[in-house]
């Protein structure tokens, strides 16, 4: 007999289609067929091709239906990278509903799991019966914030980026600065702040909102979820479910990138034990060619070993840090825009990668002591769970509010000082990294940590019940 069905629509990127990837592998145990849906248009890459050919090998029960391809309609330069990227999600929305009703023709869709930014696709599966369940792919500090979002709005009436000096006090979470609230919230001129604020006023409507997290790590803000003080209890219809830290399995890429990995991965095995920190921001965290060569003379003065991966720069000089401007992968000259004589002077004791790095392997090996982040949350769960300390040094999304959590709650990672329009000097990166690399408080609280996640996903953790809750609610 045909198993029943659960579908999938995660939001077109990399952190989020593989947090939603390694949930629906977790479900497929549960006897359950899996189909994720997936945009075509944005984000298209060879490396997620690969790993999406990989994963429906080794797991035959979860299946990708791509959409047909949906140009992304032209919109004004004024208009933030989160807005075209809603507008596109919204576009797809009769793909979605095509594709529903389709599978539904053969199967019991038991559940529609969607990414929060995909709210969009929420109607048409409840108009078919469908219950709709979110996968929220943040921590529950933002799941807080979110949920008591349409508050915010309703009590002011300026942009949370014009409101310097004021700090938001939100359930759940430490004092929040206006101007650090999540990215795609901050200005109400853009078409993602409505957006924004649909989404949130829907997250409440969902039968339930499986998080990628577990109350040890965040109790501050799981608290104020369950008590109702984000928002009433009583006008909340969906259960939550914290099944996290969810982490990517390690694979072997194919071809040059394959190559590539090893590589760094021999050289990080060849290392001293806790001895090297290693500096990554994420799938598309870019920075100018100014703030490269600050980061290149911190590590280099810090004296510590490093593996530091480095992603095309920003083509402007005065770009927002953070917003890649070109494709994952595009090729550019590492010595010419790091400080020159940089990669021959460090050569025995650092290692630079361009564009990508096996993070979650590479996190796990007994010479890594240390990890700048930029605070995506895949990222700092990847950290906790390879209990390595962790400098934060958020960019975009919601990386402020993370850093909060990770610097304030759980005590694994030092804040670094950013200049006004960001910028993060070389004795700054010093003095961080050597901080991170030599404390050995935050690394006995990171290893206490690590053991708490571990054990959530145990056997009889509270995640594999929250897991085994869930699935059976559905048989
Ligand atoms: O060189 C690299 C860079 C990244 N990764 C992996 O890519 C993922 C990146 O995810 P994340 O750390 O969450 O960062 P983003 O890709 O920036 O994720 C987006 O999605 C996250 C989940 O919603 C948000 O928390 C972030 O702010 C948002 O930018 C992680 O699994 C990393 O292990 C690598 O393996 N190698």
């Amino acid at each position: 007999m045909e198993k029943d069905r659960i579908v999938m629509f995660p939001a077109p990127g990399i952190g989020h289609i593989v947090a939603m990837v390694e949930l629906a592998k977790l479900i497929q145990t549960h006897r359950f067929s899996i189909t994720i849906l997936l945009t075509t248009g944005l984000l298209d890459h060879p490396t997620i091709e690969a790993y999406l050919r990989r994963i429906t090998a080794a797991h035959p029960s979860i299946s990708f239906l791509r959409f047909p391809h949906i140009p992304l309609a032209a919109a004004p330069t004024t208009v933030s990278r989160a807005a075209r990227a809603f507008a596109f999600i919204k576009a797809n929305a009769s793909n979605v509903a095509t594709s529903l009703s389709q599978i539904s023709k053969t199967t019991t869709v038991k559940a529609f799991v969607i990414d929060l930014f995909c709210t969009s696709a929420m109607e048409s599966a409840l108009s078919m019966g469908i219950p709709v369940y979110y996968f929220f792919t943040s921590g529950a500090a933002v799941l807080a914030l979110f949920l008591y979002f349409p508050k915010l709005h309703e009590e002011r009436s300026e942009s949370f980026k014009d409101m310097v000096g004021v700090e938001l006090r939100v359930p759940g979470n430490a004092p929040l600065k206006a101007v650090n609230m999540p990215e795609p919230v901050l200005d109400r001129d853009d078409p993602a702040y409505w957006d924004m604020l649909y989404f949130c006023a829907h997250l409440p409507k969902a039968r339930g909102i499986i998080v990628n997290s577990f109350p040890e790590l965040e109790p501050m803000a799981v608290n104020a979820v369950a008590e109702g003080t984000c928002i009433p209890n009583a006008e909340r219809g969906s259960d939550i479910y914290y099944i996290g830290p969810l982490i990517a399995e390690p694979h072997q890429s194919e071809g040059t990138a394959g190559a590539k990995s090893k590589e760094c991965l021999r050289w990080v095995d060849e290392q001293p034990k806790r001895s090297v920190v290693y500096v990554c921001f994420g799938s598309r965290g870019s920075f100018s060619v100014s703030q490269l060569r600050e980061i290149a003379t911190g590590l280099e003065r810090s004296g510590h070993r490093f593996l530091w991966v480095v992603k095309k720069p920003l083509e402007e000089e005065g770009a927002k840090q953070g917003e890649e401007l070109a494709k994952p992968g595009d090729e550019f000259d590492l010595a010419s825009v790091l400080p020159n004589g940089f990669l021959e002077r460090t050569k025995d004791r650092g290692m630079v990668v361009k564009a990508w790095a096996p993070q979650v392997e590479v996190l796990s090996r007994e010479s890594v002591g240390g990890f700048v982040s930029h605070c995506g949350w895949n990222s700092v769960l990847e950290g906790v769970v390879a209990g390595v300390p962790m400098v934060a040094w958020p960019l975009y999304a919601e990386q402020h509010v993370n850093r909060e959590v990770m610097v304030g709650e759980m005590k694994v990672a030092v804040a670094l000082n950013q200049r006004e329009d960001g910028l993060v000097s070389g004795e700054e990166v010093e003095k961080r990294v050597r901080e991170v690399m030599e404390s050995k408080e935050i690394r006995e609280t990171s290893l206490k940590l690590k053991h708490m996640a571990l054990a959530a996903v145990s056997d009889f953790g509270s995640s594999t019940t929250a897991l085994a809750n869930l699935v059976h609610s559905w048989t």
